[in-house]
């Protein structure tokens, strides 16, 4: 079926808030302006259309997204498959760099069970403030807006809620007043939980960037969170090697204790892109403890986080998300 013939079948209400529609292999993409529709008015333009498109013959997948009047923002996970990987240091690095070369971003720390993003950008004595019923992003002084539970309970205090609440939780920080902030990194929580799946049904994230360690173990469960991505349609936009190869601060020599270049070798036979690696260097644990992204400075192992951030902005720039 063509473009033309697909359009015809949508009911009139529907075509005439067609942006986009395109056809390719079977795989249909509508893109419809939902301005002045309310979540559920929304959420039933996009069924309607998704349910009418798909009975079309030749149709094997349709895809369907809605822009409003508000200014769009794309949110981008960041997932790993399991903890302690590096995925909130990546987060504030990527942000930190994505900021510095003039996009502007804010974070999400939605790990709510371990927040470290007020750690890491050095803003944990901070409060958000509310204005009107949405959260106000609390800056930091690296140029990152960021909004963290680690905001918003007291330090230490361990949150046990159960995953609805969670869920609400994780809406109000993704809901909040961000202005013009037009990238939103969410430093998700390790592994495929509840607040994940949240995150994928009622947010939609644009695309997800999954972190690995280098070990096969590792490995695997990278492997897992993508598909989780996959399977919620949300396009894995790369991979990122964590602690690939250890500088010896001594001598200067790299040796490879959890082994190298295994996410490049995953990511490749995934056709996931790799989007580079970080090496294992005390200088970033130290900085990072120490509230000070190594992305917010020039050279040092601040050119990895930058090199990163390139590569996404750039598979953001040609609508990869
Ligand atoms: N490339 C690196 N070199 C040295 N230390 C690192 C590197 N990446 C992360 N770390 C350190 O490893 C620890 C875990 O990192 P981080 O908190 O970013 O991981 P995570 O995947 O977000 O963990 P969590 O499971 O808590 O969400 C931190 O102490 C951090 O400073």
């Amino acid at each position: 079926m063509t473009e033309e013939e697909l359009r015809s079948r949508l009911p009139a209400p529907i075509a005439a808030r067609v942006q986009s529609l395109k056809v390719a292999e079977g795989k249909v993409t509508a893109i419809l302006d939902a301005s002045g529709l309310d979540a559920a008015a929304r959420e039933s333009l996009e069924s309607a259309t998704r349910d009418t498109l798909a009975q079309a013959e030749g149709v094997r997948e349709v895809r369907v997204a809605t822009i409003a009047d508000r200014p769009q923002r794309r949110i981008v996970a960041i997932g790993s498959g399991k903890g302690g990987v590096g995925k909130s240091t990546l987060t504030a690095n990527l942000a930190v760099a994505l900021a510095r070369a003039g996009h502007k971003v804010g974070i999400v720390d939605a790990d709510i069970y371990g927040p470290s993003q007020p750690r890491l950008l050095d803003n944990e004595s901070e409060r958000p403030v509310a204005e009107g019923d949405k959260l106000v992003p609390v800056a930091s002084k690296w140029g990152v807006p960021v909004l963290s539970m680690g905001h918003l309970v007291d330090p230490g205090r361990a949150i046990t809620w159960r995953g609805p609440m969670a869920g609400r939780a994780l809406g109000q920080l993704i809901d909040a007043n961000w202005g013009d902030t037009d990238l939103l990194l969410v430093d998700l929580p390790p592994g495929t939980g509840d607040v994940q799946i949240t995150m994928l049904q009622k947010f939609k994230p644009a695309g997800a960037v999954i972190v690995s360690t280098p070990q096969d173990l590792a490995l695997i469960d990278a492997t897992r969170a993508m598909q989780m991505f996959e399977a919620g349609g949300v396009p894995v936009l790369g991979l990122v090697e964590n602690m690939a190869g250890y500088v010896c601060p001594h001598c200067g020599e790299t040796s490879d204790p959890f082994g190298s270049g295994g996410a490049e070798a995953e990511a490749e036979s995934k056709g996931i892109p790799f989007l580079g690696r970080i090496p294992l260097a005390l200088t970033i644990r130290e900085a990072s403890d120490a509230g000070a992204p190594p992305a917010a400075s020039e050279g040092g192992q601040g050119d990895a986080f930058r090199a990163i951030a390139d590569r996404l902005a750039q598979r953001l720039a040609e609508g990869a998300a």
